[in-house]
Formats: C-alpha cells, structure tokens, sequence
C-alpha cells in the first residue's frame, strides 16, 4: 500500500443559500465553501470541505502544494506544514464578533480551519485505503447514531427581488406563529426533537416570544436561543429569567468570557458558546471563571476532528459539557461531524447543522436524518461520494462570480435589501 500524496485538488463552490436571517444581517444568495481531495499513489482519493473564503483559499493553497509526497496518515505532519504557512497581518482581528460570528480570528485560528479540511481529506483517503470507516481510525464509535437539533431562523420568504438565487420552499418566518410552523415542518421532514432558534434578530421580547410559542407547540422538547453575543448582561438575565423553564442552554447571550461569566453567576439557565471559547488558548479564562457550561466544537476552526476530541476530553475533565457547532455546510462536513461525535462519550446534547437548509451539495447521494439523527456510516473512510459533475456546476458559479460572493458578508446582503444597514454595535439590545 503506498499512501504518498501524489495530487491535491482544490475547489472553491458557491452553494445556494436560503435568506436567512442573524444579528449581522442575511445570509447571500450563495455561499462560498472550498472542497479539498487529496490523491494517493495507490490513486485512492479522499475528500474534505471547509470554508471557502479568500482568506482561508490564500492558506489552503500554499499549504496544498506542501502536502505532496506526504503521507495521508501523517495527520500530525498538517500542523507542522500549517505552522509554515503565513498568515497576512490584515487578516487576523482579535475582535469576538467578526469572521461571521464564530469568535475571534486569530492567525492560527485560520490556520486550523485549513488543517480540518486537509485532515478529513486525510483521514478519508486513509480509510478507504485501509477499508475501515473515519470513526475507526479515531478510535472507534460509542454509539451508532448521531442526534442533531433543527436548527431555526428567522427568514424571510425570498432573496431580495432582483438578486439572482434559487428558490426554497420553506416560506417567510418572522414571528413566533413563523417560527412554530417552520419548526413543525423540521420535524415532519427530518423528525428532530430538539430546536435551536437563531436569535439577535428582532428585539428580545419578541424571540421571547417565540421560544415560549415553541415550547407550548413542543413540550418538554430542548430548546436554545441565540443571539450571537447581541444581549447587554442585563438583557441576556432578563431573557434568562422569562425562559429559564423551558431552556436547554441560553447560546451566547452575551458578548465575551467576562460577560458571559457575570450572566452564568446570576442565573441557573447553562451558558453554551461558540464564540468566546473558540481557540485552545480561550479555554484557561473561560473554565475558571465558569463562564460556560457547554462548549460548541467546531471541528473546521478548531483544526479537525482528532482537536475535537482533544476538546472534548478537556471538557470531560472540567466538567464543562461538549456539543457541536454549525455554519453553512454540505454533505462532507456532516459526514465528518457524524464520524467525530460518534467517538465522543460526553456528547450529551444533539448538534446543530445547517446541512437541511443547503439544497445543493456535492455528493452522489445526500445524508438523510432519521428521527433526528444522522446513521454513522461503517463504510471505509467517510462513506460519501463526490459528484463531478455537481462539483463543476457549482465551481463554475464560483469562477463566474465576479467577486460579490467570494466573502461571506451578511451586511452587505442585507444592504440590498436596506441600503442603510450597518452591522449593529454590540450588545445590540
Ligand atoms: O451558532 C452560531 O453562532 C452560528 O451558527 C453562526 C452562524 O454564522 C449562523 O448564525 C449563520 O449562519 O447565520
Ligand atoms: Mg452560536
């Protein structure tokens, strides 16, 4: 077996995204998403995805051209070659709500969110080559399914007129009678019994005011509120107060570990975050000042699904919980979340994904959640295809763009729609 990496390729798409709204703005039209394959001597080829910015393609390049002659299972060996990799000053921002609210961006933060997309690649190719699933060469799987929340927000109907998208099917939701049928229609479809409402968007009365309309259409189901950091203390511990019988864990309320800390002294209601603990060198503040009680792992900026589990471990050891994050994402990275919180023992909250809202993916066959969950696969590495022909559609929308939609920017989306949107200064409310 000979699994010297002979040929990288890779392919930034643009994915139709529905318009859905968050404390920034909407989302675009279409979404940018790179696809990473690396290529065996053997010509086993394995494939990963991560965000597909400019600023994560400028790192994703010259760290593909160092990846040849490697060998995949050398995944230690991509945080060697990251370290080589220089990051543009301009790009790192030590600010927690920038880079599409996902904490701070730091320059090994970017760094990490390349390494994911070459280490699933990785350990793709290398199970495929060895016949054994990614769940395996992680150690194993604790259980056989993973359970996921659907994950609401409030939306409007369509893109802006004029602006050129592909239609969805789920209708205008921006009030709490929205909120409640687009969460029925998640349960119908997908069978989820836990929700996550997207916040930040209206003032908190009136996403108060849904969470409680879920919890009367939904009882007894968890339920999450959040708001992306949009909430003052003050405001978050009124929130927590009106929903702290019906809440699962309050998402990011606030800004920031001091904040969040000051909120999670003064109310029972858990804290989860994937904005202030974000980074390995975030955890030290936030753990002792018990700011959070649920860390959201996202194994694309936290360097991949081996760092994942090394932040679960870290969690186990705090007594702080562990559950997944989720940004705009297709078919790969959903396989590869599944094959990581399948080897997690303390997974004990269901994860968030975006992947219902993606009605483009890349695959031969898309994942499909059974009662909310999603089977882990025992086909060698991660058990998906890739679709050629889906790929070169959506790259050649990507090579058509003229730029626009090459960087994620919710404001910007949101200006075509009012011209005199400015991301709102934080806390919000
Ligand atoms: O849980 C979160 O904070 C997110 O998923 C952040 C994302 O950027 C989400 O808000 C979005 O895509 O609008
Ligand atoms: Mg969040």
């Amino acid at each position: 077996m000979n699994l010297a990496i002979t040929d990288v390729r890779l392919t930034p798409i643009l994915v139709a995204d529905p318009p859905l709204l968050n404390t920034q703005g909407v989302h675009q039209p279409y979404t940018p998403r790179l696809i990473v394959e690396v290529v065996t001597a053997d010509g086993v080829t394995g494939v990963g995805e991560t965000y597909g910015d400019t600023k994560y393609l400028e790192l994703a390049r010259p760290f593909a051209e160092r990846l040849k002659g490697r060998q995949v299972s050398d995944l230690n060996g991509l945080f060697t070659i990251a370290d080589q990799v220089a990051v543009d000053a301009s790009r790192v921002e030590n600010a927690v709500d920038v880079g599409g609210l996902r904490g701070v961006q730091t320059a090994d933060k970017l760094r990490l969110s390349v390494v994911s997309g070459f280490e699933v690649a990785c350990l793709d190719a290398l199970g495929k080559s060895l016949g054994l699933p990614v769940h395996a060469l992680l150690g194993g799987k604790v259980r056989d399914a993973v359970e996921y929340s659907a994950y609401l927000f409030y939306k409007w109907a369509d893109h802006p007129e004029g602006v050129a998208c592909e239609k969805d099917d789920w209708g205008a939701a921006v009030d709490p009678a929205g909120v409640v049928e687009q969460a029925r229609r998640f349960t119908e479809r997908y069978g989820f019994t836990s929700f996550k409402l997207k916040g930040g968007v209206f003032p908190p009365d009136e996403e108060i005011a849904a969470v409680k309309a879920l919890a009367e259409a939904f009882p007894g189901h968890p339920l999450r509120l959040d708001p992306n950091g949009a909430w003052s203390v003050e405001t978050s511990l009124k929130v927590a107060r009106e929903l702290g019988d019906v809440l699962e864990y309050l998402e990011d309320p606030t800004l920031g570990t001091a904040g969040m800390a000051e909120v999670a002294e003064r109310t029972g209601v858990p804290l989860a975050t994937n904005m202030c603990v974000t980074t390995f060198a975030e955890i030290k503040e936030a753990f002792t000042q018990d700011s959070v009680q649920v860390v959201l792992s996202d194994h694309h900026y936290w360097g991949g699904l081996r760092n994942t589990q090394q932040l679960a471990a870290v969690c186990r050891t705090f007594g702080v919980g562990v559950s997944m994050h989720s940004n705009t994402h297709l078919g790969i990275s959903l396989a590869a979340m599944t094959h990581v919180a399948a080897t997690v023992p303390n997974l004990h909250h269901a994860c968030d994904s975006h992947y219902p809202w993606q009605s483009e993916d890349v695959l031969t066959e898309r994942l499909t959640f059974e009662g909310g969950t999603v089977a882990v696969s025992d086909a060698p590495g991660l058990g998906v295809e890739l679709d050629r022909e889906r790929l070169a559609v959506l790259h050649r929308r990507w090579l058509d763009d003229d730029g626009a939609l090459r960087d994620r920017d919710d404001a910007a989306a949101m200006r075509v729609a009012d011209p005199e949107w400015v991301t709102p200064s934080m806390p919000r409310w």
